[in-house]
């Protein structure tokens, strides 16, 4: 199925994310045997609505994708990004971070820090039409749509680095699996995994993530925007981001 995307005067073709991209990450290993390499999601990448955009965009190395999850089951597990982390920005001990809005939909995003090979925090944030999703460095993440709705979500990401995704390819998936039932199980194959803590959506207004105001608008305001590329010099949004003061109620 082709899904163009409208987006200001251009007609976007996605890059299709398959169940054959991502067989090594299914918790229901039973079901896969049998299942027909379905489209999972559709990633439109590097967007913007016009020329004066695109150049403001790329002088300041960042990145505008929208992608779009169908609801669909993977077996017993809710439908779900591959997952990935990003590399350390160069001379420095921090990751590239990423910001996430969701434009229609409800969207958990199971964010997990690996040090010395174990996984030592887990933080599911839900996301609702409006909400905006913080990824700091030093986290990988999967997106789960948990819902019979589609999710569509936009993402501000630098532009200097491509994602890794061998970590979570030999783990098997995630620290924890989303089940359709509700269910969030532990991946067998992690050692010591941490409970998760469940926070709050980062909706922080000084730096242009309030609810409801779409986030393509900071290519007007792009400055808002350089922890993208300096996460180094943002230790305070860090620590707001994934503080237990924004423990969610679930
Ligand atoms: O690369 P994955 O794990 O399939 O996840 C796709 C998502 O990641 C991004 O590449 C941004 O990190 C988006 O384009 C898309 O939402």
């Amino acid at each position: 199925m082709e899904k163009v995307l409208e987006f200001g005067s251009s007609r976007v073709k996605p890059d299709v994310r398959r169940l054959s991209d991502m067989r090594e990450v299914i918790y229901d290993i039973e079901w896969l045997k049998g299942a027909p390499d379905m489209e999972l999601y559709y990633m439109y990448r590097d967007l913007a609505v016009s020329k004066g955009d695109r150049s403001i965009i790329l002088d300041h190395r960042l990145r505008y994708d929208i992608t779009v999850i169908p609801p669909n089951r993977l077996g017993a597990e809710y439908v779900k990004t591959a997952g990935h982390y990003h590399p350390f920005v160069e001379g420095t001990s921090y990751t590239y971070p990423e910001v996430y809005e969701v434009l229609r939909g409800t969207a958990h995003y199971l964010l997990q820090k690996c040090e010395g090979g174990r996984i030592t925090d887990v933080v599911m944030i839900e996301a609702k039409e409006g909400d905006k999703a913080i990824i700091p460095p030093g986290y990988g993440h999967v997106t789960i749509n948990p819902s019979n709705r589609e999710l569509k979500m936009a993402n501000w990401v630098s532009r200097d680095f491509s994602s890794i995704y061998e970590p979570y390819k030999k783990c098997g998936g995630a620290a924890y699996f989303e089940l359709a039932d509700g269910r969030l199980i532990r991946n067998g194959r992690c050692d010591h995994i941490p409970d998760i803590r469940f926070l709050k959506p980062t909706n922080i207004a000084k730096l242009g993530l309030s609810k409801g105001k779409e986030m393509y608008g900071l290519v007007r305001d792009v400055e808002k925007l350089a922890y993208l590329n300096r996460p180094q010099d943002y230790g305070w949004l860090w620590e707001a981001a994934l503080s237990d003061k924004n423990r969610a109620v679930r």
